[in-house]
């Protein structure tokens, strides 16, 4: 649905978007991940015709957004909730887009319920707060109908209850047979929303997987172990693993499993009052890969605490050529 073929973006020295080429596909949730000026926004707003690439195309539906003959039929996108007239109430807001890409105007009525924005309908957008604004430009991306849907960070000024629809609605896209492609730095939800990953660092492109795959990947599986008898645990498991302390009477175990610990540990006649495989988290595998392509980042981060994951090398096998 979305092609993205040596998508390229300088401004002046800055090299925004560096040869990025990836296709983002019907029926599936993709998430777009990458630190803070990675060149997820550029290449959104290159592949939205908001911006002209240095060089590289990209596509939706097989056509350049300037050559779509009704763009907003062809895709909607969420790009900034603020680009909004204040003076305007939300439901001229949403007619005037309709008039002007030949939409019926009773989708206007349609896409305010859908966000549940009807009792406000007839209130000017520079009296909205950022979590109304959000659900408006989510309004506006869904009047056209379209078979694709891009969103910028659709969680921000969200509340909770929002947060859930925003997933359940990305869901109910998908399985409607839409290609959704959707940026956010909220692992957690993204983990929950997303079939498959698309993430860059400095412009270019390091991953493009399942997101299970990429968990698996991308995290090292933890066993957490505890018992009266540490420094024996620990000198028995290293260095065969990774092996961090836990507080007083845990450890930390990565590249062994949980069987193996165990029978280790009855082996050597060791006490264990715990032992627990951990689930690897997206937000986990995301530091992991990503800590070499940090522009900004704060001292003493968790990310710069963590310890070395050995598959950091392996980043670029992640990337299925095939598709
Ligand atoms: N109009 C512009 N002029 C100059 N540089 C720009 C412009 N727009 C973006 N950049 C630069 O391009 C790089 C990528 O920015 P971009 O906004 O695409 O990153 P991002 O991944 O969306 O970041 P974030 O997660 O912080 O929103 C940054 O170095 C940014 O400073």
């Amino acid at each position: 649905m979305f092609e993205v073929h040596g998508l390229t973006k300088r401004y002046g020295d800055v090299l925004a978007v560096d040869d990025l080429t990836f296709a983002v596909r019907p029926g599936e949730v993709t998430g777009f991940l990458g630190p803070n000026g990675a060149g997820k926004s550029t290449t959104l707003r290159m592949m939205l015709g908001l911006d002209a690439a240095s060089s590289g195309t990209a596509t939706i539906g097989g056509r350049p957004y300037s050559a779509q003959p009704a763009p907003l039929k062809a895709v909607g996108a969420l790009l900034d909730a603020g680009a909004v007239l204040p003076s305007r109430t939300a439901y001229h807001h949403l007619l005037a887009l309709a008039a002007s890409n030949g939409i019926p105007r009773d989708r206007v009525a349609k896409v305010l319920a859908e966000v549940g924005l009807e009792s406000v309908a007839g209130r000017r957008t520079g009296t909205f707060s950022l979590g109304m604004r959000q659900r408006l430009g989510i309004a506006a991306a869904l009047l056209g109908d379209p078979p694709a849907l891009v969103f910028d960070e659709p969680l921000n000024g969200l509340d909770p209850e929002g947060i859930v629809w925003i997933r359940g609605l990305m869901r109910r896209m998908a399985a409607e047979g839409r290609a959704v492609l959707m940026s956010s730095h909220l692992m957690s939800e993204m983990e929950l929303t997303a079939d498959h990953l698309i993430v860059i660092g400095r412009g270019r492109l390091i991953a493009d997987t399942a997101m299970e795959t990429f968990i698996d990947t991308h995290s090292g599986r933890e066993v957490l172990v505890r018992g009266p008898r540490t420094d024996s645990l620990r000198r028995m498991l290293s260095p065969a693993a990774e092996v961090r302390a836990d507080g007083a009477d845990g450890l930390v175990v990565t590249g062994m499993d949980a069987a193996e610990i165990g029978a280790l540990a009855a082996k050597a006649g060791l006490e264990l009052h715990e032992l627990t495989p951990r689930q690897p988290s997206l937000e986990q595998a995301f530091m992991d890969l990503t800590r070499d392509a940090l522009e900004y980042h704060a001292e003493n981060t968790e990310a710069a605490d963590n310890t070395e994951n050995p598959q950091n090398t392996e980043n670029t096998e992640m990337m299925e050529a095939s598709r």
